[in-house]
């Protein structure tokens, strides 16, 4: 049995409801193989169930624990090994979604001063290792450590023993290169400690293959729209026209270009009927029951998205007032996941921003919404119309790897998706007024 012991997180050892796996010779993180391996905080729940059986069972896998989304090496046995045994024991399934931080982000625009500092844009799927911005954030002060924010890999927890030390990195690492971190640009806040009554337990959010499931009136799902034969002569028809870089993928726009500031079309400016290599969609498109139903001719506008491995798209709803009814999306290339979120208060919109490709951060502004996530395939058409059109955000999460089930889905390559929309001619006059920028 390897030394392996757990270590209440001094910061938030009030409850002993969290703590820190750590192999001790490696201190807060090691790599094994190619798995990156570091520490981790978890609920009651899921520390409860560790601690009655890491004597016994971790043994096994001879090296420590880190966030599940880590352990995704299929060639490493000790991860499979890991995942499975995660699995089995904990009954709610997935780790990962037990892991629940209870550092947030405030709500203003600073905050109130703390120790604790919630750095965004920054982390292991950045390329940025917990040793490296221990490294660049300990010249500041005394260090309590580096804590993954969430599971995301890009946001994490940089805690010091004084505030007047957190003060100082914030003042001269926030909002500039750092060149110490391979030129990245932090975006540091302080951050609050949650009181732990108000940690959810149960954060765990089920990834759905299929529409109905997500019980969101208006979401449709066809898997194998197109084949792969049909999918490859799209993406090379692209992949010959230039595409629009924005800060984190790349876009084409025909029919009408889609412009960011606005979150609307310039109708002003039309760039044509859609492409030829899009016509045998359209087509197809054409035959669905709700196509005809909502009296559609035709589809005039086309965004095609190109996400890098990786990348997402900000939770957003497509402007009321610059599309209709009914926005068919197809995925090509690569998978990934979306979330739809229902915000409580309804009046919530995202704010308007330069590309929508911002971070999840920059706009999530109201933390109570109601959560569905969908797997989407490649090939798959995807249709938002009624309820999940108007009000529902859509939201693409920034993963490396999504936990579809109790599979590890890793983002290799690229994702291209296809958007076909209709713009729209007057106000909307939806049923969701209160996320209609024409009623409002
Ligand atoms: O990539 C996708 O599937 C969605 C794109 C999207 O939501 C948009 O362009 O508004
Ligand atoms: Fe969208």
């Amino acid at each position: 049995m390897l030394n392996i012991y757990l270590i209440v997180d001094p910061i938030i050892n009030d409850d002993s409801t969290r703590g820190i796996l750590r192999v001790p010779r490696c201190g807060t993180h090691m790599h094994s193989g190619s798995c990156l391996v570091q520490c981790f905080s978890l609920c009651r729940v899921g520390l409860h169930l560790l601690m009655s059986t890491v004597e016994l069972k971790f043994s096994r896998f001879g090296f420590c624990l880190g966030p599940f989304l880590f352990l995704n090496s299929d060639s490493c046995c000790r991860c499979r090994l890991l995942r499975s045994y995660i699995h089995n024991c904990c009954p709610r399934g997935n780790l990962l979604d037990m892991v629940t931080s209870r550092f947030t982000r405030p709500k203003g625009s600073d905050g109130e001063s703390s120790p604790n500092l919630y750095v965004a844009n920054c982390g292991p799927a950045v390329g940025l290792s917990f040793d490296k911005i221990e490294s660049v954030f300990s010249t500041f002060g005394n260090m309590r450590g580096v804590y993954p924010a969430d599971e995301s890999g890009t946001r994490v927890i940089v805690s010091y023993l004084e505030e007047s030390s957190a003060q100082a990195a914030l003042k001269a690492l926030s909002g500039h290169p750092c060149k110490d971190l391979g030129g990245r640009v932090l975006h540091i806040r302080y951050s609050i400690l949650r009181p732990a009554s108000q940690v959810q337990v149960n954060d765990s959010v089920p990834v759905y293959l299929v529409a109905s499931d997500l019980k969101i009136p208006g979401i449709y799902l066809v898997h194998d729209f197109i084949t792969s034969k049909e999918e490859e002569k799209l993406l090379a028809a692209v992949d010959n026209r230039p595409w629009k870089r924005l800060a984190k993928r790349r876009v084409q726009h025909y029919g009408y270009e889609f412009l960011y500031e606005t979150r609307n079309v310039d109708t002003k400016q039309y760039l044509g009927e859609l492409p030829s290599f899009v016509l045998p969609i359209l087509e197809k498109i054409s035959s669905f029951p709700n196509f005809v139903a909502a009296g559609y001719d035709t589809l005039d506008q086309l965004t095609v998205n190109e996400y890098p491995h990786g990348a997402g798209l900000s939770p957003h709803i497509d402007t009321h007032s610059a599309f209709e009814g009914l926005i068919f999306s197809l995925s090509l290339a690569g998978p990934c996941i979306m979330e739809f979120r229902r915000y409580s208060q309804g009046t919530w919109l995202p704010p308007l921003t330069t590309s929508n490709d911002v971070t999840e951060e920059d706009n999530d502004h109201c933390s109570n919404f109601t959560r569905r996530i969908i797997f989407l395939p490649p090939r798959s058409m995807l249709l938002l119309s009624g309820e999940a059109r108007y009000a529902w955000h859509h939201y693409i999460p920034h993963h490396k790897v999504d936990m579809v089930g109790d599979n590890i889905i890793r983002r290799n390559s690229r994702r291209v998706s296809f958007t076909f929309r209709k713009v729209r001619a007057g106000p909307c006059c939806c049923d969701y007024p209160q996320y209609c920028d024409s009623q409002r």
